[in-house]
């Protein structure tokens, strides 16, 4: 049987929780904090798993063992400069990029997706999901490569992974059940993920990110 190609996972846990109005990496949903379970999965599949925040000291006690904290120094600066700093740490040609609020993310699907990157032309930069007009930046694959592009377009100002995709050869992820996309941002969301969970997350309900 052929082999899956390797790749690596950055989780991006860093984020200021406004909206939430409390960490939600910490959040347990059955009793598994957001943070830890998407390290596990991850792992599942990554060769190596990076966690970036600067909350370091509560974060390094629900990461699980085989994944790498990297603590990013404050001033937070958003999810894009993040990735910039830890993309140099890759050793693998692709890299899983993970918000750390994606409750319903499966390690079945993330396999599923990854058996596309052999497949992906040489030019694209990334295999990203786009929905309803937007990339999913925070649930997708990119090229180690896609670095140098990434620090000229954060050098210019940049900081939105809308405008930098969208500026970039991407190749679409199809996505085949958006609902494994939810994204857990207000306690609205998380209502739904704690005693609704198999009820049809939906978009006009939940908040996107402002990537
Ligand atoms: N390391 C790092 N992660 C970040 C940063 N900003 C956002 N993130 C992460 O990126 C993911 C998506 O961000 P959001 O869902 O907007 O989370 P947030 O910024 O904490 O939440 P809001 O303040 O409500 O926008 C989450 O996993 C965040 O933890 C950052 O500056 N550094
Ligand atoms: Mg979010």
């Amino acid at each position: 049987m052929e082999s899956l190609p390797s790749f690596s996972a950055i989780v991006l846990a860093g984020g200021q929780s406004s909206r939430m109005g409390r960490d939600k990496a910490l959040l347990p949903v059955r009793g598994v904090p957001l943070l830890r379970r998407i390290c596990t999965l991850a792992a599942e599949r990554a060769t190596t798993v990076y966690v970036v925040t600067g909350h370091g000291d509560a974060h390094e006690l629900i990461v699980p063992e085989p994944c790498r904290i990297i603590r990013e120094p404050p001033p937070a600066r958003g999810p894009l400069f993040a990735f910039s700093l830890v993309l140099p740490l890759v050793e693998t040609e692709w890299v899983l990029l993970l918000a750390c609020d994606l409750p319903l993310l499966t390690a079945d699907s993330v396999r599923e997706w990854s058996e596309i990157l052999p497949d992906v032309p040489e030019e694209a930069i990334a295999l990203v999901p786009y929905l309803d007009r937007h990339w999913e930046p925070l649930c997708g694959f990119y090229r180690r490569r896609c670095l140098a592009g990434l620090r000229k377009f954060i050098a210019t100002g940049g900081n939105s992974f809308q405008q930098w995709l969208n500026a970039s050869p991407v190749h679409e992820l199809p996505v085949a059940n958006p609902r494994v996309l939810f994204n857990c941002n207000t306690p609205a969301d998380l209502e739904v993920i704690i005693h609704a969970p198999d009820k049809r997350p939906d978009e006009k309900h939940h908040e996107r990110d402002k990537n």
